[in-house]
């Protein structure tokens, strides 16, 4: 057996920063994310789109450059077209952006009418409490699609943490309306359920110059998501969304000058489609709380300063035994395991995923890692051992790595480990276990193993194997299964790996 222990744990100093950081995740993981929020620029002219060009021809004369980089900040940039907005009665098309002295923009903000809001079962008209102007849905159009720009996916992924893989949200939309200068605003306030699929709302602005306040507030168990939407005439025109979800309270904070032109939608859950689209770009992940609990961390000159990894074990499932499913990470990646991935892109960190087997025994000071057909299995601990009876309760153990004879020294050393929820509170790794019943069954002698000794894996028994679903690292190459390895490559001492 080849073993190396590697004494990287993390000083005390670090220890401290981790420990913040483990509880910012676990509060995240706990309370899932509630809402999300992002900006998509808008393309206004033909060199615009010429330069998207440009881009993608460089990329493919450099094919090299686009490997290295995707691994850190590979994704396009997603952007949109001039939206449209036409009134009925009027034949002509409004694009965002325009400029507020334009005619037909002065026809939409005189058509619209006072908003109200639902108090006590009635529509109410206060502008103490709201201040803004309102179009219903059947006196315009638009082509804004929220779907085909990404962004119902980013909702599906952050939002939506703990539901299965085929459900998602769909995106109806509700009002148009304009907040206004001086003191267009809406107070606090928790929306009125439209019906009991509904499971959230989402607000987009579209690209219009407004200037000071105007800020989108939500709340929700003590935290506060910040949306600050003003852009002034020197800005890109960028059309700015946030989504969250139905119980939390909200508001507008007041707009001191120019419009504030808002589409609402209404998110219901629904049957999710297909798989995703991948366009997180779309999202900003400085506004997740992760994001600033990272940055925290990496701020500190203190935080392991003689090198150490951190891993943090995921919080949800996903098929390790399907490539095709392998390839759509991170696209898949759910609730606070995308939130943590997004924060270490934004972070510029390196990342990796790997699947991780964990074992029960107190010596965690060593990793194993095996080649499986292409694929790399991570070993913590020093003891693997399969119980072998498939039927009863207790079988013969079988020292799980005499099947892998191939095994390297350890790849990553000692590693920090976050388990939000705690060790063992992680409730799916059952297919964790499918996946190591396909590994082995792909690579060990039939005779030796059936194919139903996942029933014979028992995660709480010590002497058995214990699965974690994911330590992070993530590769580009869809062949290499899954772990998150963050490092910093500009501060050489102090290297995590999650
Ligand atoms: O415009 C916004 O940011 C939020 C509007 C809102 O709270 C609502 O329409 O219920
Ligand atoms: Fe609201």
């Amino acid at each position: 057996m080849a073993t190396q222990g590697v004494p990287t744990t993390a000083d005390p100093a670090s220890e401290q920063l981790i420990e913040n950081f483990a509880g910012t995740f676990s509060a995240v993981s706990k309370s899932a994310m509630f809402a999300c929020g992002g900006s998509i620029p808008v393309t206004t002219s033909a060199s615009d789109a010429s330069d998207g060009r440009q881009e993608n021809k460089h990329k493919e004369d450099n094919p090299d450059i686009e490997t290295k980089e995707s691994n850190v900040q590979a994704d396009h940039v997603r952007s949109s077209p001039p939206i449209c907005i036409r009134l009925e009665g009027c034949g002509k098309a409004l694009l965002f952006p325009t400029g507020e002295q334009s005619s037909l923009f002065q026809q939409l903000i005189s058509a619209t009418e006072p908003a109200s809001f639902g108090y006590q079962g009635r529509d109410v008209i206060d502008e103490t409490y709201r201040k803004a102007t309102k179009l219903d849905t059947s006196q315009f159009l638009t082509d804004f699609d929220p779907h085909g720009l990404g962004i119902v996916e980013i909702i599906n992924q952050l939002l939506l943490p703990s539901v299965e893989l085929h459900r998602g949200v769909r995106a109806e939309l509700y009002k148009l309306n304009v907040y206004s200068g001086p003191s267009g605003h809406f107070k606090a306030h928790v929306d009125t359920p439209r019906s009991n699929g509904q499971v959230g709302s989402l607000v987009v602005a579209l690209p219009m110059h407004f200037q000071g306040g105007g800020d989108l507030l939500v709340r929700h168990e003590g935290e506060t998501v910040r949306f600050d939407w003003s852009q002034g005439d020197q800005d890109e025109p960028t059309i700015k969304w946030a989504a969250f979800y139905s119980d939390c309270e909200h508001e507008v904070e007041e707009v001191k000058s120019g419009h504030r032109v808002t589409l609402t939608y209404n998110l219901y859950l629904a049957q999710r489609p297909g798989l995703l689209t991948g366009s997180s770009t779309a999202m900003d992940a400085t506004q997740l709380p992760l994001y600033l609990s990272l940055a925290d961390l990496l701020g500190c000159p203190d935080f392991m300063t003689a090198g150490g990894k951190l891993g943090v074990v995921c919080s949800h499932a996903y098929p390790h035994t399907n490539d095709k499913m392998h390839s759509l990470l991170p696209d898949m990646l759910k609730g606070v395991d995308m939130a943590l991935y997004e924060a270490a892109k934004a972070h510029k960190l390196q990342y990796d995923l790997i699947t991780c087997l964990d074992s029960d025994e107190e010596d965690y000071s060593e990793v194993y890692r095996e080649t499986l057909g292409g694929k790399d299995l991570y070993f913590r601990g020093t003891q693997q051992w399969l119980d072998t009876d498939e039927g009863g309760d207790d079988g013969d153990s079988i020292d799980f790595r005499s099947y892998f004879p191939n095994l390297q020294t350890p790849h990553y050393g000692t590693v920090t480990w976050i388990y939000p929820g705690g060790p063992g509170a992680n409730s799916e790794q059952s297919l964790a276990y499918m996946h190591i019943r396909s590994q082995c069954s792909a690579h060990m002698a039939a005779d030796k193993f059936d194919h139903n000794y996942s029933t014979v894996i028992r995660p709480q028994t010590r002497s058995c194997i214990r699965i974690w679903h994911c330590c992070w690292r993530f590769h580009p190459s869809p062949n290499v299964v899954h772990h998150l390895w963050l490092s910093r490559p500009h501060i050489p001492t102090a290297r995590i790996s999650i």
